[in-house]
């Protein structure tokens, strides 16, 4: 493995190993034995088949590694990550479609059921498939006040799958969930503070980042082993039905998104974000 040292976004060296540098940069410390994934996909981060496989790959990488615990977050300046691609919705080639898809569900899956803690530092907004990201992680550290996070599907005329949707409900609740994804809600970092979608707001990403370090560090003296089965517990009911509905999900999300109404929804979408 490459060993070299690099400038981290704390602005302090470090020894570490540098695992890929492409779309996403991934570094992991020596000594703490932490990895930085950092989302770098210019101009939002938006997922899109080839970035999901890579951040697919990278996870199991890991996994493999024996990392003792993940931050990820974003090197754009004021995005976390924009959700889906919504280019690969639009007049979709429906075998790309499906492959985007199964990769979705295969990268959710590896990061939801992540064998090492995880945690989000959300330094930018952060709708629909980026906020999806950050609520799979086991912890978030939001950068505020001025960035905002949500699932706001319904706002592009589309809904939130079911996995979407029980994520959210496992982290604020049900009731909570249910107006927030059917008004398609974008909280600021204090309103997602309030409703407990994030754990902690910080005025700037160094300060996030250190604070995602520190509740990693919780972790030093728990058995990897007690980590992992209590989280499998916990999180078991969120992930059995996609696990069990694969098929199902992605054979809905294919005719779905080709029916005539989603994509007229989604190409008056596409041209507000082009205004
Ligand atoms: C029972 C039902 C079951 C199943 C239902 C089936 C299917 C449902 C499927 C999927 C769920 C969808 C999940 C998603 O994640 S959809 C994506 C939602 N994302 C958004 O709405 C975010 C849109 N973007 C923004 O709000 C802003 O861009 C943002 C605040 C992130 C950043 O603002 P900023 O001012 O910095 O940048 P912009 O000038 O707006 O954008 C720059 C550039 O990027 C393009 N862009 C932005 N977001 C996306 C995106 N998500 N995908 C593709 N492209 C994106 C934007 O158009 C600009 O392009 P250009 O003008 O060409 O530079």
């Amino acid at each position: 493995m490459l060993r070299r040292y690099i400038l981290l976004n704390t602005n302090k060296f470090v020894n570490c190993r540098h695992v890929s540098q492409s779309m996403l940069q991934s570094t992991v410390d020596e000594k703490s034995g932490i990895a930085t994934v950092t989302m770098n996909k210019p101009p939002v981060n938006s997922l899109n088949l080839e970035f999901l496989d890579e951040i697919n790959t990278q996870l199991n990488k890991l996994q493999k590694d024996k990392i003792r615990g993940m931050i990820l977050t974003s090197g754009l300046q004021k995005v976390f990550c924009a959700g889906l691609d919504i280019t690969e919705f639009y007049n979709p080639n429906p075998d790309r479609l499906a492959k985007f898809w199964t990769v979705l569900q295969d990268t959710w899956l590896s990061l939801y059921m992540a064998s090492f803690p995880t945690v989000a530092v959300i330094n930018g907004h952060s709708p629909a498939g980026g906020c999806l990201f950050a609520m799979s992680c086991d912890y978030r550290v939001m950068v505020g006040p001025k960035y905002t996070i949500g699932l706001n599907e319904t706002k592009l005329g589309i809904v939130a799958p079911k996995w979407f949707q029980d994520t959210m409900v496992a982290v604020i609740g049900q009731r909570k969930a249910e107006v927030s994804l059917t008004t398609g809600k974008m909280y600021t970092t204090d309103e997602a503070l309030q409703v407990g979608l994030i754990d902690e707001s910080l005025p700037d990403a160094d300060s996030a980042l250190k604070k995602g370090t520190q509740f990693l560090n919780n972790f030093q003296r728990i058995s990897p082993w007690a980590f992992k089965m209590t989280k499998d517990i916990s999180r078991q009911p969120t992930v059995q039905w996609l696990i069990d509905n694969k098929q199902k999900d992605l054979d809905f999300v294919l005719k779905f998104m080709q029916s005539p109404d989603v994509q007229k929804s989604l190409g008056l979408y596409l041209q507000s974000l082009k205004k």
